[in-house]
């Protein structure tokens, strides 16, 4: 991780050169001394893209080329129609003419300024923004930090005040640079929920840089997992974490994530089934109300795979799955099993014993038992 002071940059009246909206491409190369960045990324220009790796692998690089903290890059960078870089054609935009707002580990406020002033501090350097003041301080809910000064604030608070920061600059794009990492697991869940906020309720796309498969998992739309500076996969995020390809590294407390709507509440058993593409789950009663999204996980370990609807077991979530592949797990007794159901992917990790006993091979209609639903966020 860089140690750098976050920025606070202003709109540009944007280059004459943009071309048509289309998402966010990012094609860099770098070279250190022992360490070189090659990827070429096309993500979606909304929603929350998580670049996710090892210690090392390039991920705060990757977020200072595009920033246009490094120079020395080479490549094309182009957001929603902006180009940002084109190096074959000579065209490197200053990072202060980049619209972005970037959010570091430990958002670093000036020290003898309110909230409020850092705040306008940020404000008056920026142009017409996107996000109103008024918007930004509820979405991240610091209305009653205004008057306070950062000394007094919690870690958590402080990130809060520095995504609003951020929001206050009238991105064309978020950079995250893990925003929260520095903070203790009370202090996450209570940002987290702010930051799903952001992503629901805001239309600027979001690079977000994270060590945590739960940060990933609860709030990416799309995934990127770099190694050494490359980029082993890039896609949705159901449809990379139920790939069977990937290192184990990655893989090793396997998973699935599946965006469902609360279609049912059954207040005689305390149920809520959760609808989804191909099925639905019931799950402990939940408060939200019909029709409201909610994304839950199902880790591997905790589907068991079955030749025949069992209907004489405690498990209540059965659902008809297709195998689509089987893979090495994490121990030689296991093997990792990827299911479809009707569009939507899911693992199980079964024994190397069961895989031969029940023939699970690709193409086989099987009937998966859930034993276990997380529901995120
Ligand atoms: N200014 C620099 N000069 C030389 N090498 C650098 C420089 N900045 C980073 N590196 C090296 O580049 C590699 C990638 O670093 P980077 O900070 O991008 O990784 P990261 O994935 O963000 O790691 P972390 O998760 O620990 O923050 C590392 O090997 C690092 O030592």
């Amino acid at each position: 991780m860089n140690a750098v002071e976050p920025h606070i940059v202003s709109s540009p009246t944007g280059p004459a050169n943009a071309a048509p909206a289309g998402g966010i491409h990012a094609c860099v190369r770098l070279a250190y001394p022992g360490f070189a960045l090659d990827v070429d990324l096309k993500l979606p220009g909304h929603g929350v893209s998580a670049l996710f790796g090892h210690s090392g692998s390039g991920k705060t690089t990757l977020l200072r080329c595009i920033a246009g903290l490094e120079a020395a890059s080479v490549g094309r960078i182009e957001i929603n129609g902006e180009l940002w870089q084109d190096s074959a054609a000579g065209v490197f935009v200053p990072t202060h003419k980049r619209a972005l707002g970037y959010v570091f580990q430990e958002a670093s406020l000036f020290a003898h300024l309110s909230v409020r002033r850092n705040l306008e501090y940020g404000m008056r350097r920026a142009g017409a923004n996107k996000v109103s003041w008024e918007q930004a301080v509820e979405l991240l809910g610091i209305g009653h930090l205004l008057e306070r000064m950062p000394g007094r604030l919690s870690g958590g608070e402080r990130q809060r005040v520095g995504v609003v920061r951020a929001l206050l600059t009238s991105p064309r794009l978020l950079l995250l640079d893990e925003p929260l990492a520095a903070l203790d697991l009370k202090r996450k869940n209570e940002i987290l929920p702010y930051l799903e906020r952001l992503h629901d309720e805001l239309d600027i796309p979001v690079l977000y840089v994270s060590h945590s498969p739960d940060e990933v998992a609860r709030l990416a739309d799309h995934v990127v997992l770099l190694d050494r500076g490359a980029a082993i996969a890039q896609g949705g995020l159901a449809e990379t974490l139920a790939r069977l390809d990937l290192p184990t590294a990655f893989t090793d407390d396997a998973c699935a994530v599946v965006d469902a709507v609360v279609a049912a509440h059954d207040k005689r058993y305390h149920l809520t089934r959760l609808e989804f593409q191909g099925g639905s789950v019931r799950v402990a009663l939940r408060p939200e109300p019909i029709g409201r999204r909610l994304r839950f996980r199902v880790h591997a370990r905790d589907v068991s795979l079955a030749l025949e609807r069992l209907d004489g077991s405690t498990i209540i979530n059965l659902l008809p799955v297709t195998v689509i592949a089987v893979a090495d797990a994490d121990t030689p007794a296991h093997v990792l099993v990827r299911l479809d159901l009707a569009g939507t992917p899911l693992l199980a990790r079964i024994t190397r014993l069961s895989r031969d006993q029940l023939g699970v091979a690709a193409g086989k209609h099987m009937w998966a038992q859930i034993k276990s639903v997380a529901l995120l966020g």
